[in-house]
Formats: structure tokens, C-alpha cells, sequence
């Protein structure tokens, strides 16, 4: 079916920028916050990991090509600890793929979008990531995230 719809339909799809990554969920303890993730059929992907740079222990379950990862702090310090003080847990970002995060970086800036990190910053799995402030997300914290090529 459909092999005339596109003259290369076994090409390798070109990568897209902005597909959505990954959304976040603040937990005080990963398996409470898997809990309802396990109940419903899913399993992690690989073994937790500590984004130490963040002070962040994440466990990532697949949902079809997007990742929901569970944070929980380890440390006092770490963003997530302050968010369940102040807001308790539950959604803390979504994040999307871009394929040069320095590039949009500059032409968000040059926008006058508020990132909260002046350079990309070490994320899960190897990756890039970098924050834009809530208030600018209409309400939401954003981050971009660049896979290793
Ligand atoms: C592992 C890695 C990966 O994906 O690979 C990760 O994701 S690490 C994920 C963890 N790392 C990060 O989150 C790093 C970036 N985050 C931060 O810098 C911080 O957490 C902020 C987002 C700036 C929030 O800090 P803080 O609340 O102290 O800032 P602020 O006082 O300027 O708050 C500004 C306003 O934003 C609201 N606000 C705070 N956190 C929010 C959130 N997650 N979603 C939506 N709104 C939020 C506050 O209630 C406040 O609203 P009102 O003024 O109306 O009260
Ligand atoms: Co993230």
C-alpha cells in the first residue's frame, strides 16, 4: 500500500527538528512516581541514571517514540527538590529535539528568549539540553535537547 505516495519510501527518514523528546514528571521517589507508568504496561528503559550536573536520578519509560522521564533530587540544591517543595509533584517539562542546539539557541536569544543556562548543559543518555524560562513558555518549562550524532 501507498508505494507511490513518495518517490523515496525506503530512504532513511530526515531527521526532524522539534519533535517532542521527552516529558518530565517531578517525583520525591522514583518508584512511587513509576507506579502508575509500570501499572499501565510500560517498562524503563535501561537502568536509572544520575544527571549529576542537574542533581537529578531519571528513570525514562518509552511511550511509542517519546520518552516520559521520572525525576527525582539528589540533592537539597537540585531544581527538582524545590519544585515538590513549591509545587508538589507531577508534570516539570517537556522537551524537544533539535538537531543543532547551538544554532537555536542563538536564534531564540536573538528573539530575546530567556535561557537559564548560559551554554548547552550535559542532559540523559549523552545528550545536550538547555532550559527556557516558564514565564517566557507561557506557563511551561521548555527544554531543547540535542542527541549525540
Ligand atoms: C536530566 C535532564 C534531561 O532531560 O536530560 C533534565 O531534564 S534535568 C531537569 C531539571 N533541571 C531544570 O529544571 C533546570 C532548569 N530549571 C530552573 O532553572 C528552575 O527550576 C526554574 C524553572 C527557573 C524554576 O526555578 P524557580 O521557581 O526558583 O524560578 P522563579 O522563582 O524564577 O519562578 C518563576 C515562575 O515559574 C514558575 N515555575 C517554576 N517551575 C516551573 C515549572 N517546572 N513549570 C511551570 N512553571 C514553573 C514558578 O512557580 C514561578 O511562577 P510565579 O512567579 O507565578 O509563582
Ligand atoms: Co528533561
Amino acid at each position: 500500500m501507498g508505494m507511490t505516495a513518495h518517490a523515496h519510501t525506503n530512504a532513511t527518514p530526515e531527521p526532524l527538528n522539534f519533535p517532542l523528546d521527552h516529558v518530565a514528571i517531578a517525583t520525591p521517589d522514583l518508584d512511587t512516581g513509576s507506579a502508575p507508568y509500570r501499572a499501565i504496561g510500560l517498562t524503563p528503559e535501561g537502568p536509572d541514571e544520575d544527571v549529576d550536573t542537574q542533581g537529578v536520578r531519571v528513570r525514562a519509560f518509552m511511550a511509542g517514540g517519546t520518552l516520559i522521564e521520572l525525576l527525582a533530587p539528589t540533592r537539597d540544591d537540585s531544581p527538582i527538590a524545590a519544585h515538590l517543595a513549591r509545587r508538589g509533584p507531577g508534570l516539570h517539562h517537556i522537551a524537544l529535539r533539535v538537531l543543532d542546539l547551538d544554532a537555536e539557541m542563538a536564534r531564540l536569544r536573538a528573539q530575546g528568549a530567556p535561557f537559564l543556562n548560559d551554554e548547552p548543559r550535559p542532559g540523559r543518555a549523552g545528550t545536550r539540553v538547555a532550559f527556557l524560562h516558564p514565564k517566557w513558555g507561557a506557563g511551561t518549562l521548555i527544554e531543547l535537547v540535542e542527541h549525540p550524532a
